[in-house]
């Protein structure tokens, strides 16, 4: 009897490590969700309900959030869900969290680019901006709404008025252009994506978005023609589903699962493992290149970015099209800033 209550013990300890992870900090996150009834916000909180380091899952949008926090809450993984609502409910979504993940704003309609979306978008950009000085000053921000490339600057204008700003922790989600690039090239080359690894630099529009093949792994091996059609793939990608989608919206899915397993990555670099090194891509404050912000590989630590891994090694190919993008990107910077010193003044 007593040597079966022993085996029963040791049993649930080894649950418990399972559960929390064995050695893993059990430190308690909290994560809120900007805009998490949209397209990308459900499946996005679906994911992230299911990590199990996450304790806290609180979900924002402008409304119906109780009805997905209600069914999300029947899931039997550890993180509890709350849920707000409109603007006064903002800065209680973000209130003391750790990572705020951001996709809210209008999407794309066929015949629209990126850029058309600043107008909309640029106040979701600000009251997060705002709600983040007053509430979670510390967190990470991890902004999907487009236009990224103007984005990003508008929030870190703010910030910086706010005095709240710290570069290492406002980023541009652009692992989705990692994970496209990762998929397409694996079917071309016929291996698993999953084993498929290279930079994509920049920023998140058209040619602004450069993918390196050239220290792509496993090697790249394509005709000069397939090489363009595939840059031309990756840097579309986003129209293909716009257009497939035909008026339905933008990429949801696929972004829902890029920005989890970006998150994740936040949260592993939070937790701070001494073994391993954790890179991402994504569009932060750089000094790079001429522009302001701009997407390289990262590694990520506790407090974000932990170093910036700056230009990978390119190809005169590579070189030239990053070249002739640069002036294209530094106009949406210029122009992000220009708009985030006037919201900066708004309440
Ligand atoms: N970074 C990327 O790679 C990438 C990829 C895909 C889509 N996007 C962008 O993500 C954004 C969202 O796309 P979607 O398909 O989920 O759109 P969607 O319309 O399905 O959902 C957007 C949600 O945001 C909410 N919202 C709008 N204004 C808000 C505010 N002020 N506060 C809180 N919530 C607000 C809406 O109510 C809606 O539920 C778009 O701007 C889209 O272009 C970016
Ligand atoms: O293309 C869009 O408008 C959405 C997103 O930026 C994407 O790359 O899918």
């Amino acid at each position: 009897m007593l040597a079966l209550r022993l085996g029963t013990q040791i049993s649930r300890d080894r649950l418990r490590a399972f559960k929390f992870g064995c050695g893993g900090s059990r430190r308690s996150l909290k994560v809120a969700v900007v805009g998490a009834v949209g397209g990308i916000g459900q499946p996005l909180a679906l994911l992230l309900k299911q990590n199990p380091h996450i304790s806290r899952l609180s979900l924002h949008d402008l409304r119906n959030t109780a009805g997905v926090a209600a069914d999300l809450s029947h899931i039997n993984s550890r993180a509890t869900v709350c849920h707000f609502e409109g603007k006064d409910g903002l800065k209680k979504a973000m209130d003391k969290a750790d990572i705020v993940v951001v996709p809210a704003g209008l999407p794309r309609k066929p015949g629209m680019k990126r850029e058309d979306l600043v107008g909309v978008n640029a106040s979701v950009a600000c009251e997060v901006a705002h709600a983040a000085s007053a509430v979670c000053p510390g967190a990470l921000l991890a902004l999907i709404t487009n236009p990224i490339n103007v984005i990003v600057p508008i929030v870190a204008t703010i910030l910086q008025a706010k005095g709240t700003y710290d570069p290492n922790r406002l980023f541009g989600v652009t692992s989705l252009d990692v994970v496209r690039s990762k998929a397409f090239i694996g079917d071309f080359l016929n291996v698993d994506p999953q084993t498929v690894d290279l930079p994509v630099i920049g920023g998140h529009t058209g040619r602004t978005i450069l993918p390196i093949l050239s220290q792509c792994q496993p090697t790249y091996k394509g005709t000069d023609e397939e090489r363009k059609a595939l840059i031309k793939r990756i840097q579309e990608a986003g129209t293909e589903v716009v257009n497939a989608k035909d008026g339905l919206g933008s990429a949801t899915l696929s972004m829902a699962y890029a920005a989890s397993h970006f998150v994740n990555s936040l949260i592993r670099g939070i937790k701070g493992s001494k073994d391993e090194c954790i890179v991402e891509c994504a569009y932060v404050d750089s000094d790079v290149t001429e522009a302001k912000f701009f997407a390289t590989q990262l590694i990520l630590g506790p407090q974000g970015i932990k170093e910036n891994l700056g230009l990978p090694e390119m190809d005169d190919e590579e070189k030239q099209a990053l070249e002739s993008m640069l002036p294209l990107l530094k106009k949406s910077i210029e122009n992000g800033i220009k708009l985030g010193m006037e919201m900066a003044c708004q309440s």
